[in-house]
């Protein structure tokens, strides 16, 4: 199979205000390192021609660079701005995008994950246009409405996660479209456009770290 650049497009443009930390969680120290450190690791870690797209607010470049200093071989990491919402940031990162590439989109705040997901990831690009991971849901669902609530089949239903990962030729037109705030991811948006979307299993340990819990969670899963 024709083999394609690989490009991690990887968002830490937030403030991180459910984290209520001083300073964005995408720079909180995790197992003695920067959340962020770990998330870039994975990528480059996945593919020696990885090349990370960093995203981060236009305020903490000075940090992003000195995560960046810390590797112990500079690290193939282009530094891009933030936008207003994930949307605009994935927007400005998506300006680094040459032709025929496979895009990762990943949050920089989901440090956790593998290397083996990256490549599973790029493997199903290449065969299905893009690759989508997601896992089960392990508590009842309920659906709420203004007349009450229901109980619904949580079979029916997945968590996502990302990277969530395109080809360049189906993820560049698809971020074109006018923002909608229902695009809370990028198979949202390449949906969208009418492309059918490769869901492939995800990690338990692939967690989104959003609250101060998430963040012990995540020191003991890395410590394991
Ligand atoms: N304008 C934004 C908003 C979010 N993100 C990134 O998208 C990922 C997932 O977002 P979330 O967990 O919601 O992060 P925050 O927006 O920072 O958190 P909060 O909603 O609590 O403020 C994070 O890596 C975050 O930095 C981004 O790049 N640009
Ligand atoms: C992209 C995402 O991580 C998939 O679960 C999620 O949609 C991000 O949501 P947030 O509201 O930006 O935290």
């Amino acid at each position: 199979m024709q083999q394609r650049k690989k490009i991690a497009i990887i968002v830490a443009g937030g403030s991180g205000t459910r984290m209520g930390a001083a300073v964005p969680k995408q720079f909180l120290e995790l197992a003695g390192k920067p959340v962020l450190y770990h998330t870039i690791a994975a990528f480059i870690n996945a593919y020696a021609d990885m090349q990370v797209v960093l995203v981060v607010p236009e305020t903490h470049f000075a940090p992003a660079q000195q995560v960046l200093n810390s590797f112990p071989a500079p690290p193939p990491v282009t530094l891009v701005k933030g936008g207003e919402t994930r949307f605009h940031s994935v927007q400005n990162g998506l300006q680094q995008v040459p032709d025929n590439a496979v895009v990762f989109v990943h949050d920089g705040v989901r440090p956790l994950l593998t290397a083996a997901l990256v490549r599973h990831c790029y493997e199903q690009t290449l065969l299905h246009g893009n690759a989508i991971p997601v896992i089960d849901m392990k508590d009842s669902v309920r659906e709420t409405n203004a007349a009450g609530n229901k109980a619904v089949n949580r079979e029916q239903f997945k968590i996502i996660q990302t990277p969530q990962t395109f080809l360049s030729e189906q993820l560049l037109p698809a971020f074109a479209l006018p923002y909608d705030p229902l695009f809370t991811d990028e198979a949202t948006v390449v949906e969208k456009l009418g492309h059918p979307i490769h869901l492939v299993p995800g990690e338990d340990r692939n967690i989104k770290i959003t609250r101060p819990l998430d963040l012990v969670i995540a020191e003991a899963l890395l410590r394991q």
